[in-house]
């Protein structure tokens, strides 16, 4: 990956503490004695989120690369909202591609190995970074728009839901949807209210209920993406998406995302605690801990 974009970060000891957190994850070094250290893109390339800024263009292209199936783990979640802070920060940034770098996978959704055989405390810690991250892409004031280069359940929907247009590859094996039913639990409100927001309300009762995973062609007929093209011209397709809506100019386009999607965001930060103990109250259920274990089994049979 060639990147030559330099990043001007403050010194460490001018930074609250969790900036140090931050830095770590990042893999920022700061130099003896530093009074603030100019890092290279590279170094913005942390492990399982990498940021290919292209400065000229005003636009950053984001790869999740947790293998083999981008599964949102903590680890993840934190730096993929650290990434999405640091390019709001940028004046360089107007507009972001978030795709894959797992091939034919998109994201498998949430990592089921953090809502099984855990503890209370994890359960509610990990609820808090799902919460976080879908805040921070649905009120992004950054144009965003999802590369959708493989399958996208559940959480992996989410995502590309956030997200202000969805390309995605035209191969029939790619499926999108919200399909927590299948697995016996229940998706969120605020994925919900998402979905709806984005396909309807009827068509949302169905795909919920169902549990419904749309291959491209049905998924582009049904609203949950924008457009379907070859593998090979997802990335190509939303470079010039992108470019298009950043034609608009950013305070009107970023008065109307706002107007559009605050009462949603709304809705989950009004009660963020309250369903943090749902969450947790759920998921600690033994009949739910069993449901997940056997589709987990049932996940890894399917190779044997
Ligand atoms: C009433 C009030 C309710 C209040 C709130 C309650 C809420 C609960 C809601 C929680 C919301 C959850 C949303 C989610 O995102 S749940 C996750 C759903 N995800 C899926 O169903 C996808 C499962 N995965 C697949 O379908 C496939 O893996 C695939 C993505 C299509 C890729 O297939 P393939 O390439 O064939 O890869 P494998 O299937 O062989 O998988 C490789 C490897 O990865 C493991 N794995 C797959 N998905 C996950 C995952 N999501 N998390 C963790 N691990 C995963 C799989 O087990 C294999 O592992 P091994 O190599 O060890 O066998």
């Amino acid at each position: 990956m060639a990147l030559t974009a330099v990043i001007r970060v403050p010194s460490r000891a001018l930074l609250r503490p969790w900036a140090r957190l931050r830095d770590a994850a990042l893999g920022w070094i700061e130099p003896a004695g530093g009074g603030g250290v100019e890092v290279s893109a590279q170094r913005f390339a942390s492990q399982k989120v990498l940021v290919e800024p292209d400065p000229a263009a005003g636009v950053a292209v984001m790869k999740f690369k947790n293998p083999p199936v981008n599964s949102l783990s903590l680890e993840l979640l934190t730096e993929l909202v650290i990434s999405l802070e640091k390019l709001e920060n940028d004046k360089t940034v107007r507009g972001v591609v978030l795709t894959s770098d797992c091939p034919g996978i998109f994201s498998a959704g949430l990592d089921l190995t953090e809502m099984c055989g855990r503890n209370p405390a994890h359960y509610a810690e990990y609820w808090k970074a799902v919460q976080e991250m879908w805040l921070r892409l649905y009120l992004s004031n950054l144009v965003l728009v999802a590369a959708i280069n493989g399958a996208s359940p559940a959480g992996g929907c989410l995502i590309a839901l956030t997200c202000d247009y969805r390309v995605m590859a035209d191969n029939p094996k790619y499926c999108i949807g919200l399909n927590e039913t299948l697995l016996g639990i229940v998706a969120p409100f605020w994925f919900k209210d998402n979905l709806v927001n984005t396909i309807g309300h009827r068509a949302s009762e169905r795909a919920l209920q169902l549990g419904l995973l749309f291959p491209p062609t049905e998924a582009l007929q049904v609203g949950m993406v924008d457009k379907v093209v070859p593998k090979d011209q997802v990335q190509s397709t939303a470079l010039s998406v992108l470019a298009q809506w950043m034609a608009i100019p950013d305070h009107a386009r970023q008065l109307t995302k706002n107007m559009m999607r605050k009462p949603t965001a709304d809705r989950l930060l009004k009660q963020r605690d309250a369903d943090i103990q749902n969450f947790v109250s759920f998921i600690s259920r033994d009949s739910i801990q069993k449901s997940l274990q056997m589709y987990l089994e049932k996940l890894k049979q399917k190779k044997g």
